[in-house]
């Protein structure tokens, strides 16, 4: 309990010492009574808000000037709106920082010039990816009552390089009127732990504020490969963390948010990945009715000769892809031009001058002799990259 000072004793030492103390007991009673008033108070917390706000806004962006990312990130805040705005997206709500780099990966469904129509010999797919991925979200209106019939939350699009599985990914999202982010996964793996965590939780959080939406990942098994001991603890925490981000779509019925990947090595994805991954296309390299199918589509507005005989073509190209196909025909497009150059100087003068009409007009077809060299040409390549290609230019005839 407190006692006071003039209470105790003045005897010796200690009425010294109790005087001295007593002395600052009585300063205090007196500047307590001295009155503070009332603009004081304002006035000392006015300067405590004014000094709080300053140091705040000194720290914010002294980390900004420390952030090595801070430059990339107002670019890409900078990009992502004005994509946004010429896309017509409206959101309804601010989108984080870190969504905003998401969003640099949206693509303008307008840019996207790929439809079915340009895909040959794949209808068996397209028609599997219309009835399963694209019905369910244009028809949802006569689906509603049903939990059976939402679009898979993974779709896996795997087989050898070349053979149309981004051509597929493009075109389904055109088709289904969907948003599409091609997400770059280096976004997510080239940065730091706690960022690329944020990013990742940024993939999903603007898929759903812009569903439908797909999310594409091309060559996804080189991000959600088959988990080892060997994976760095910041890897498999952030594929961890990527698979429950997904969980939580798959959990939610209405939300209409895919993750489409592409692959050459299937078997290298995880196991948990693809159980995410209900529904499976394989987009195999193309027989012999597909091959026609491909050369057909890709020289359909090119003038042709008449001793062109796609038929042969498609023979003889086992084991090209339809990368390959459309490669051949480039390159033989590219003799006539070459032919046509080296004939008249006149001819190269007018390539060289850009007299499109003069060149147009002059230029002949594309005739059977361009294409046999083209083949030769990429079967020579291909053998040497080690491809079993045991046709040759004279299996034509
Ligand atoms: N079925 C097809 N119909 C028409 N063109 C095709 C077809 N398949 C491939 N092509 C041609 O090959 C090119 C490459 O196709 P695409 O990029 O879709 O292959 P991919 O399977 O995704 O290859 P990668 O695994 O190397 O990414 C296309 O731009 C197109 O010119």
């Amino acid at each position: 309990m407190f006692t006071h000072p003039a209470a105790l004793g003045r005897k010796g030492s200690f009425k010294r010492s109790a005087f001295g103390y007593e002395k600052a007991c009585l300063n205090i009673y007196r500047s307590m009574e001295s009155e503070i008033t009332r603009t004081e108070i304002i006035k000392v917390t006015a300067k405590l808000v004014l000094l709080s706000a300053f140091s705040y806004y000194s720290m914010k962006w002294l980390m900004n000037q420390l952030d090595p990312t801070n430059k990339q990130k107002n670019q890409a805040k900078a990009k992502a709106t004005d994509l946004m705005k010429k896309i017509g997206i409206q959101v309804k709500r601010q989108l984080s920082e870190h969504e905003l780099m998401i969003a640099t990966h949206l693509v303008d469904p307008r840019d996207i010039k790929v439809s079915w129509s340009d895909i040959a010999g794949l209808d068996d797919v397209i028609e599997e990816i219309q009835e399963t991925v694209i019905f369910p979200i244009t028809r949802k209106d006569l689906l509603v009552e049903s939990k059976l019939s939402q679009p898979p939350k993974g779709v896996l699009l795997h087989g050898p390089p070349g053979c149309g599985k981004t051509l597929i990914a493009k075109a389904t999202a055109k088709e289904a009127g969907a948003r599409f982010i091609n997400l770059d996964v280096s976004i997510l793996t080239d940065k730091w732990y706690g960022e690329s965590q944020k990013l990742a939780a940024a993939v999903f959080s603007l898929a759903i504020e812009l569903q439908p939406c797909i999310i594409f990942i091309d060559e996804i098994d080189s991000f959600l490969r088959v988990r080892s001991s060997q994976d760095h603890e910041a890897t498999a925490m952030m594929k961890a963390q990527f698979m429950s981000l997904w969980d939580g779509l798959i959990t939610d019925p209405n939300c209409v948010v895919i993750v489409m990947g592409a692959t050459n090595r299937p078997r290298d994805l995880d196991q948990a990945i693809q159980r995410r991954m209900p529904s499976m296309f394989h987009i195999g390299l193309p027989n012999r009715r597909q091959r026609l199918q491909i050369l057909e589509l890709i020289l359909d507005k090119e003038p042709i000769g008449a001793d062109v005989d796609l038929e042969g073509i498609a023979k003889v190209t086992e084991t090209f892809s339809g990368s390959d196909l459309h490669e051949l025909c480039r390159s033989a497009s590219v003799y006539r031009m070459r032919d046509f150059m080296r004939s008249t100087t006149r001819n190269r003068a007018a390539v060289i001058n850009g007299n499109n009409r003069e060149t147009a007009e002059a230029l002949r077809p594309i005739n059977m002799d361009d294409l046999r060299k083209s083949f030769s040409k990429i079967r020579e390549s291909k053998v040497r990259s080690n491809a079993c290609i045991v046709a040759s230019s004279s299996d034509m005839d």
